[in-house]
This record gives C-alpha cells, structure tokens and sequence, in this order.
C-alpha cells in the first residue's frame, strides 16, 4: 500500500499508540483545509500488486485499511494530547547508531601512559590494611551472639577456652527446638489427645500417665525436690525405669502450672561449655544439680534414618566426632524412621561426652501421645551433680559385658576404672547414640 495520508503510517496506526494519533489529528484541526479533507473527503488508498513493473528496491508494507466508519469515528474523537516522547523516537533510538560505532571503531581508543612516569613502592600499604582485623574477636563475638539465643538460664563457654570455641561457632547454629527436615512429618495436633483434669492433675486420674502393667496405677514421673518445694525432680523409681515420660500438653485440661510438665518448661540450670583435652568439648554446670533433675534436651535437625546413614558414612570416613541420635525408643532400629543430628544445629547437650559410668541419662518425653517417631531426648542427673562436674551419659546404654573391644571402634576416654574401652558396639546399632 502506498500510504498517502501522513495519520496513517504503520506505526501511528498502531493500536497502542491511538492518542498520538489523536494529538496529530486536533493539531491539524485547526487547519480548515486539512479538517475539510479529514471530514469530507474520502481517503484514496492504492494497493500495487509488486507486478513486473514494481521496483524491486522499494520496501512494501501492506495494512489493511480502515473502514469509512473508523475513519470518519478517529476524525470526530475528542483527543487528548499524548505524552511525549511516545513509541521508537528517533532521539531514544537512533537508527544509525551501528553505523556511527562503525566509524569510531568497536573498542574505546587506548589512552596513552608514561609507565616509567608512574611511581611504585614495593611494600606500601593501602589505608584499609593498615590495621589487622582481629578475627577471633570477631568470631568470638559471633559465638556470644549465637549463645545468647538460647532460651532458658545462660550458657557461657570457659574463659581461656573462647578462642576454641570461637572457631568452631562460625560453623554452627544454636538452635531451641528440632529443625524439622524433608521426610520428617509430625503427626498433625488434632490427631493427639490431653487429659480431662482441671488445673493441677491428679495423678491418680490423669489420663496423660502410663499405667503400671501388673497393678494399672499411674505411672508418676516427677515429684517436688526435698530441698526446694519449686523443683520437680524425677522419681527414684521412675530414675532406675526405661519408659517413655507422658507429659501434659495444651490439649489436657490442666493449665501450664501443672507439675507433669517439666521438659517442656525448659531448662533451670545455668551450663558452660569447656574443653576437656582429650575428648574435644564437654558440658558442665556452675550450679548444683538434684539427682533427677532435668537438665535440658538434645537439639538438632530431625532427619530421615536414610539421610543419617549417609552423614553416618561421612563422619565415619573424616574420623569425626559423631551428633547422630535416634529416635527409635518406642520401635525397633528397623522400624524407626527419625534420627537427630545435633552436628550442625544443635543445643548445648550435644557437647556431652559419653562415660562408662555417667552422672546423666536421656529419657524419652512425650507432648504428643499420638507420635511414636517424634519426642524430646530429655537429659536428667542420675545422682546429685556437684558445680562444675562434667555432665555425661552412656552412649551405649545396651552394652552387654560379652561385647568384645572392636579395635576399630572409637575408643573410649572417659577415664572411669569401669571403662569399657569404646564408645560403641562394632556396628553402631545401639539405641541412643548412633
Ligand atoms: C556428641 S559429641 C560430644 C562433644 C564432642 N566432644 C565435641 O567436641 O563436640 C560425641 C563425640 O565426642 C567424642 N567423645 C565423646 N565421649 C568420648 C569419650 N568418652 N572418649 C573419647 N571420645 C569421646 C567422640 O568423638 C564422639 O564422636
């Protein structure tokens, strides 16, 4: 089409671009003789077929042409003036910009140097490396900030011991709950089930307690410390059991003052983390612990067995410490599915090292009655602990005396005359740490 008439162009015509074409049109409005042809004259449009008689070196471009009615509708339209610049402007997009590039060459003239002229000193500092960042005050600084996320009474490291501790908190997260990972699927709140007491519990009705087998009274966890009427402690019975603990929770009818809810009200003794020389980190408290008493849980991520096998691997391979726990206290290692890795993430019970005779024990707690796979690993004193003793616990709480010392195994330091020389049995298929 050879287009005559100036309004319509491709790109004026285009949709998008209706109110530079109405700008156009009222400015030519005013003209009476270009308003005169616009309203009354009839547009001509001639279409050339590109015959034999076509020039070959002309562009054609074909647009259908508008009806008399969209012509005679854009001519009689109340314009509005377009903001300009609108659409390919010339100014925005020069269309001879390769050819000016061309010219110029594809890469910036070189800028001539005197090299001889330049002066270089061999040792001269520049003004940020003047002085040498003292990184370990950096690290240590990250280890008090990670450490004052704990929940609960303070937990310090030893003094002399930061700049240990330091290092290794730039690889580690303190964490106040399990960190729950890809496969791991609590069993939902609706599915669990509380007790009908009202405000304290009664234990010989509450329906959260296990019941004896032989005689079906209540097993009663905890009992209040003779010294301290506030302090719930574990029983001397229930200390010498193997069962699950059955707390209350917010579905019972009990409110958050009820005595069978210890664990889950966290932790009440200070804890400082020291190194022991031979064994890497260890766990003590500045303040005196009541036998049965709770000393906090075992933290981490919550990950399938699947992916612990493989962490497994690698800790054995690097020889590295190994924070792998199992969740397997109500079903057999076969059938268990969790495993807690405090390697990465963790609280500070997963610097507890492993003694043949220990001052501490994990007991399995449960909020949620309905979940076999999830629970807290609850750590309580055995016997009375006095300040700054080192906290401890069997790794190997299954340990038979038959078992033969694997010579591979990890060998154990714990020091005690009844040290049973390894940390594990020879497959590391034990219940409790892995
Ligand atoms: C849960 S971590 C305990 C904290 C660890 N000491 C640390 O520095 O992070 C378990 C690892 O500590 C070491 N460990 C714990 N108790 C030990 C003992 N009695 N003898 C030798 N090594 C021990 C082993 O390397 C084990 O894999």
């Amino acid at each position: 089409m050879h287009i005559q008439h100036p309004l319509m162009s491709t790109r004026r015509s285009s949709p998008f671009n209706v109110a530079a074409t109405k700008q156009i049109l009222r400015h030519q409005e005013k003209n009476e003789e270009t308003k005169s042809v616009l309203i009354r004259k009839p547009f001509t449009y001639h279409t050339p077929s590109p015959g034999s008689g076509f020039p070959h070196n002309t562009l054609s471009v074909v647009v259908p042409s508008p009806s008399q009615r969209q012509i005679l509708e854009l001519a009689s339209a109340n314009f509005i003036p377009a903001p300009s610049p609108i659409g390919l402007s010339e100014t925005f997009y020069p269309t001879d910009a390769y050819e000016k590039r061309a010219v110029k060459g594809a890469y910036p003239t070189v800028r001539k140097v005197k090299r001889a002229e330049i002066s270089f000193e061999v040792g001269t500092v520049g003004p940020l490396l003047t002085s040498k960042p003292d990184i370990t005050a950096q690290l240590r600084q990250t280890l008090q900030r990670k450490l004052g996320k704990i929940r609960g009474p303070k937990v310090t490291f030893a003094p002399g011991d930061e700049h240990l501790l330091a290092r290794f908190a730039a690889n580690f997260e303190f964490v106040n709950e399990y960190k729950i990972r890809q496969g791991v699927t609590p069993v939902p709140e609706e599915f669990n089930a509380g007790c009908t007491c009202v405000g304290f519990c009664d234990p010989a009705r509450c329906l959260c307690l296990s019941k004896e087998e032989e005689t079906n009274d209540s097993m009663v966890p905890y009992k209040r410390a003779e010294d301290d009427a506030r302090l719930l402690v574990l029983t001397p019975e229930f200390l010498k059991r193997k069962a699950m603990i059955y707390e209350c929770s917010s579905r019972c009818g009990c409110d958050e003052r009820c005595w069978n809810r210890v664990v889950q009200s966290g932790r009440t003794v200070r804890l400082e983390i020291f190194n022991t020389g031979n064994r890497g980190f260890g766990l003590r408290s500045p303040d005196r612990i009541r036998a049965g008493q709770f000393i906090d849980c075992y933290l981490g991520e919550a990950i399938t067995k699947e992916v612990a096998d493989i962490r497994e691997d690698i800790a054995t391979s690097q020889n590295g410490h190994s924070y792998l726990f199992s969740l397997d206290f109500l079903i057999t290692e076969e059938d268990s599915k969790y495993v807690v890795d405090g390697h990465k993430f963790g609280g500070p019970t997963r610097f507890m090292n492993h003694s043949c005779n220990p001052n501490c024990r994990m007991f399995p707690v449960s909020r949620n009655h309905a979940d076999d796979y999830l629970y807290d690993l609850a750590f309580f004193a055995l016997k009375d602990v006095p300040p700054m003793t080192e906290l401890t616990f069997d790794y190997n709480p299954a340990w038979e005396e038959v078992n033969k010392v694997d010579p591979n195994a990890v060998q154990c330091l714990c020091g005690e005359s009844s040290c049973r020389g390894q940390l594990w049995p020879n497959q590391r298929k034990a219940k409790g740490m892995r």
